[in-house]
């Protein structure tokens, strides 16, 4: 017998939708895409409303133009969509706001309360923050003195990383919100928790009698996280050149997905028993003690000149808005350790990088070997066992194990069984972005960030930013267009281990099984 487990789905509560930063990137090629395809679904109960909000003037119908040109260039638009489409714009409205401005505010109200009588809307109130982070206390002292906390529904403020730059600056920002928001009514957003491979680890762990026994020091021998990506800083020099992959992915995104592959097993899949799982694991990093572990145990690089394939590549310090003499991090790896019985003595190495040669991220997991190989090629290493979660852009997983070669020799032949989800589901897979608004639209908060979490990966983190201030000689350069600095695959060496490959490229003599049935 089968069974399948059925997540509730339900459309979220109608509510008004504020968001602002409605001129900018991130609402463009993410926030209104992910608004029609839940409406497409059926995701939102029909009285909603969403109010675009920033400083720069537009009429109600030139920001529908706006979605609607967003919608067709970023969402799996159709031509038949147009009935859709139109009824959708009808739930758009917009108003020209100064943050800084309490008045403004105030008059936010006044249409706010329009809007819910037009579309039968109870009162509730969803605010998503797509502004620069500076932004965010002010924002949220507005919406209190300007009277939108007082509709009677529910309140929910949604914030986009960076969530402050340190510790220090992170629990002034949250000392910020938390005058005039509950924790509980706070959705800190990291896009790597609404990707579908990410929520599939928890499956992947605790459905699977395959792997559940063996997730621990015992089986596991390492387990290699890889977050690689080709592109430079792009039009964001300004902002990553004071931020680095240290601050723009390892205190977040790496550390989120480290969280969900070593926490323990949830007593519920609540999210307050997830959370207080993954915290567990936070706290478990071991620090690094001072500048010389971190200098033995992290690395950091620079892309310089390179090229990827055809095309030649400038160096970091040549791109927009970064300083020429930047000693800013656009590599980080570590070997990182988690303190605790289940994963003692086991390895995470974590790597991210832009200007790397492959778009991939991937989490390899790497099991111990057989005790003795007396049976086949006796006196030789085998190849281990491999677990290896694709995680963006292709999503899947893959087991890799030894099997019998054909023939009368004794010999092995590696075999890499996959589940290509992106093959098979692939176009249909709902983007981050869908399922973090749907899920604060219907206050489901597990996959957003608890206060604690942020405050223990920040603390982890700038251990790591204090010693690194002492000095920059361990700031190694790497082509742009290579896999970073070889100096962390020294780091693996030492240990007896190497990076597997990714991005599904693998040695020549594996025999790939690719799951292709409908
Ligand atoms: N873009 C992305 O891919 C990602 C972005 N983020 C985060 O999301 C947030 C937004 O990023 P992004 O969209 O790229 O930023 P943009 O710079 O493209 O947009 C910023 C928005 O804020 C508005 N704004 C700025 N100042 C004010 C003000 N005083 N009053 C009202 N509105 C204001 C701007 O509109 P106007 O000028 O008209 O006022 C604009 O709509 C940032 O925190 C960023 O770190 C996180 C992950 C990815
Ligand atoms: O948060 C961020 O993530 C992106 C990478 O996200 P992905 O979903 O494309 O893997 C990164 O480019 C950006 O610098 C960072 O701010």
């Amino acid at each position: 017998m089968t069974t399948t487990v059925k997540l509730e789905q339900q459309a979220a509560e109608g509510a008004v939708f504020y968001l602002f930063g409605a001129t900018g990137d991130l609402a463009k090629r993410k926030l209104f895409p992910a608004l029609f395809s839940l409406y497409k679904e059926g995701k939102l109960a029909e009285n909603f409303a969403v109010v675009g909000l920033a400083r720069r003037p537009r009429t109600d119908d030139q920001f529908r133009t706006d979605v609607y040109e967003s919608i067709v260039e970023f969402c799996r638009y159709k031509a038949d969509d147009a009935a859709l489409w139109n009824k959708f714009a009808e739930h758009f409205t917009y108003m020209s706001l100064d943050i800084n401005n309490v008045d403004g505010f105030r008059e936010l109200n006044k249409r706010s309360l329009e809007l819910d009588q037009k579309f039968n809307i109870p009162g509730n109130r969803l605010f998503y923050l797509a502004l620069a982070p500076e932004l965010f206390g002010p924002v949220s002292f507005n919406l209190r003195d300007g009277g939108l906390l007082e509709s009677g529904g529910w309140k929910r403020l949604v914030i986009e990383k960076p969530f402050g730059y340190d510790l220090e600056t992170a629990r002034k920002l949250n000392g910020q919100l938390s005058q005039v928001f509950k924790e509980e009514e706070i959705y800190r957003i990291d896009h790597y928790l609404g990707k579908e491979m990410v929520q599939n680890i928890e499956a992947i762990r605790f459905a699977n009698a395959f792997f559940e026994p063996l997730w621990n020091n015992k089986h596991i021998a390492n387990v290699q996280i890889s977050l690689a990506e080709t592109v430079g800083v792009e039009d964001r020099g300004g902002y990553y050149d004071k931020s680095g992959a240290l601050r723009d992915m390892m205190q977040n995104h790496m550390l989120q997905m480290l969280t969900i592959i070593a926490m323990e097993p949830p007593s519920r899949l609540q999210p307050e028993d997830i959370r207080d799982e993954k915290v567990k694991v936070l706290r478990s990093l071991r620090p690094f003690k001072n500048g010389e572990e971190v200098r033995a145990n992290v690395v950091r690089g620079q892309y310089s000149e390179g090229s990827l394939g055809t095309k030649s590549l400038t160096g970091y310090r040549q791109e927009d808005s970064v300083n020429p003499e930047s000693v800013t991090e656009t590599y980080f790896g570590a070997r990182v350790h988690v303190d605790n019985f289940r994963w003692a003595g086991v390895p995470f190495y974590i790597r991210t990088g832009k200007r790397l040669p492959v778009k991939t991220t991937e989490i390899v997991i790497e099991f111990k070997n057989v005790p003795e190989n007396v049976l086949f090629r006796a006196g030789e290493e085998v190849n281990p066992n491999l677990l290896v979660i694709r995680v963006n852009p292709m999503e899947g997983i893959y087991i890799k194990f030894n099997a019998k070669r054909p023939g009368t020799d004794n010999d092995l032949q590696p075999v890499a069984m996959e589940f290509c989800q992106s093959c098979q589901i692939g176009i249909n897979t709902p983007e981050a972005y869908e399922r973090l608004i749907f899920d604060a639209a219907r206050g489901e908060s597990t996959r957003f960030t608890r206060w604690d979490e942020v405050s223990q990966a920040w603390a982890f983190v700038d251990e790591i930013a204090k010693a690194w201030k002492e000095t920059d000689s361990d700031l190694a350069f790497y082509p742009a267009g290579s896999w970073g600095p070889e100096v962390m695959d020294q780091i693996l060496a030492q240990d007896g281990f190497n990076w597997w490959p990714v991005n599904g490229q693998d040695e020549d003599n594996v025999i790939w099984i690719s799951g292709s049935r409908k």
